[in-house]
């Protein structure tokens, strides 16, 4: 692979490690999900690392499955570009048989801001990406669905979603998630209580180029390489729900 776009990039390699993902599954099988589970974290880090060696060696990379050492290395903070991967976010439903609701998310950081990222969703046979930033759905009046976590979701999320006439639908895997939004099977994600850079990066790059809202759930900006990969809180939804979303949950908090 040689990609001289970091757009064409991020989803050359997202829909590669998928491909390498569906393969695990499918030599690995289910019956022993914790070793599935550790299979499919290692293949698609080494396969996303090493590609990033010799396609960009001179970035730098921040990715959920690298040793704690890799992770707090300060030369990333003063790098002007860094790769944040999570080479397999859901991985609790990638060792579920028969979920799709797993990813694998590559982005890029650029002097300040998440510049390029793809979300493969493998077993949906799609990666949804920044050189073609999916057409975000219309909002129709009266139909709001919002994405939570299947196994943590935020303690005020129920009272949200009353609040504001929402359904909750539980997804696994934030990349998902987010992806649901931009495709039109939910109108917003909230997510609080804890998350890394990682989790997010890569689909609010996707989000943020299809005009999708995302930030914290206060409505600050989310940021990226930052000392402390912690990003414990956010909201992704259809730009005309986020004024609504934003002041219930202020409303809640309160
Ligand atoms: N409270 C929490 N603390 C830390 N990480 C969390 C979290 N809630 C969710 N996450 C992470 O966010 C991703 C999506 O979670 P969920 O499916 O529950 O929405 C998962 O990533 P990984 O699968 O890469 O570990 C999960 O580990
Ligand atoms: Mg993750």
């Amino acid at each position: 692979m040689t990609f001289r776009d970091d757009h064409a990039l991020a989803a050359g390699l997202a829909s590669e490690a998928g491909e390498r993902l569906l393969a695990v599954r499918a030599r690995e099988g289910f019956a022993d999900a914790a070793a599935l589970r550790a299979a499919g974290d290692r293949e698609s880090h080494v396969f996303l690392m090493a590609a990033l060696a010799r396609l960009r060696p001179s970035d730098r990379v921040l990715s959920e499955e690298a040793t704690r050492e890799e992770r707090l290395d300060p030369r990333r903070l003063e790098a002007d570009r860094v790769w944040i991967i999570d080479p397999l976010d859901g991985t609790r439903e990638f060792s579920e048989e028969g979920r799709s609701d797993w990813a694998v998310h590559v982005a890029l950081w650029e002097g300040g801001a998440l510049s390029a990222g793809a979300v493969a969703l493998p077993a949906q046979g799609r990666t949804l990406n920044t050189a073609e930033p999916p057409k975000l759905p219309a909002y129709q009046d009266g139909r709001f669905r919002i994405a939570v976590s299947r196994t943590r979701p935020p303690e005020f999320v129920r009272n949200l979603a009353d609040l504001v006439g929402a359904e909750l639908v539980p997804i696994g895997s934030a990349g998902a998630k987010i992806s649901a939004v931009l495709t039109g099977e939910v109108e917003a994600y909230v997510h609080a209580g804890g998350q890394y850079e990682w989790d997010s990066a890569a689909p609010v790059a996707v989000a943020q180029a299809a005009g999708a809202h995302a930030s914290r759930i206060d409505g600050a900006a989310l940021t990226y390489n930052q000392a402390d990969p912690s990003l414990p809180d956010i909201l992704v939804s259809l730009p005309e729900l986020a004024t609504t979303l934003l002041a219930g949950i202020r409303d809640l908090h309160r």
